[in-house]
């Protein structure tokens, strides 16, 4: 069977897009896991489908490379904000259903915008911060992040205690000024360092204003892949109107065996 696949790309994050309207895409964690393969299949840090939804202009389905449908993804979900509104799918401001709800999404020229959902609950362990920005998310303050050893520091956090086999994503930051980082981050489900992480570029920025490292609600976020942007409203650590913006584009589309 022919499979037509469309290939994106947020800030490095990659993903393969399919337009499941018609909802015949065979779900399998073999079928995805071998898409997603860098050497066997497209190779992505992840897979998105794009289907009808009653309530909104369509819903997203997102899974990690590793095969296994997870939690939100922020890259994801300004990729599939681009390919709705390349495939007519949505005009310029839309609004999506995910695993975390309904999300608004915007078309500002090169950058699109996502709003996240509300963050009501950020735990600080001092050494750490750890909070749900749609997914979870282990943020660390750093000095040098370009020195970290991301895959193994990660990885151990990642599978360690208190997270163990639910895991965490898990997130190294660098306070560059009162409004930007730069932002390492080792992927859940990808089990590797992405070249960003769109929930949790969200995370590291809730949590330098929960620790008073910046002083803004628009903040600038540097990750390996590309320069993100997050802003928010605030009062007693309840962050509403959140977003995430940035560039996300489509590299190639094709078909492939399955
Ligand atoms: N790997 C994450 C989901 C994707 C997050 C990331 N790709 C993003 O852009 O938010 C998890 O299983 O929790």
């Amino acid at each position: 069977m022919k499979l037509k696949f469309y290939k994106y790309q947020g800030a490095g994050n990659d993903f393969v897009m399919i337009d499941d309207r018609e909802k015949k895409f065979p779900i399998s964690t073999e079928l995805i896991n071998r898409l997603c393969d860098r050497n066997f299949g497209i190779g992505a840090d992840g897979l998105i489908l794009l289907q009808n939804d009653e309530n909104s202009d369509f819903r997203m389905v997102y899974f990690n490379s590793d095969g296994n449908e997870s939690t939100m993804c922020g890259n994801g979900g300004r990729c599939i904000i681009r390919f709705a509104h390349d495939l007519d799918v949505a005009n310029d401001k839309m609004t999506f259903n995910a695993i975390d709800g309904l999300h608004h999404g915007v078309v500002d020229q090169e950058i699109i915008r996502l709003q996240m959902i509300d963050v009501n609950e950020v735990e600080d362990h001092d050494k750490y911060l750890f909070m749900n920005t749609g997914s979870p998310h282990h943020v660390e303050f750093v000095e040098n992040v370009k020195d970290i050893n991301v895959y193994k520091k990660g990885k151990e956090i990642r599978n360690g205690a208190p997270y163990f086999e639910k895991g965490s994503n898990v997130n190294f930051v660098e306070v560059m000024s009162d409004n930007s980082l730069t932002i390492r981050t080792y992927e859940r489900g990808v089990e590797d360092e992405t070249l960003a992480c769109g929930t949790g570029i969200t995370a590291a920025a809730i949590s330098a204003y929960v620790k008073n490292l910046v002083d803004k609600k628009d903040i600038k976020v540097k990750a390996m892949g590309g320069d993100l942007s997050v802003n928010f409203e605030e009062n007693n650590h309840n962050f509403v109107n959140v977003w995430l913006n940035g560039p996300a584009v489509k590299v190639f589309e094709g078909e492939i065996e399955i």
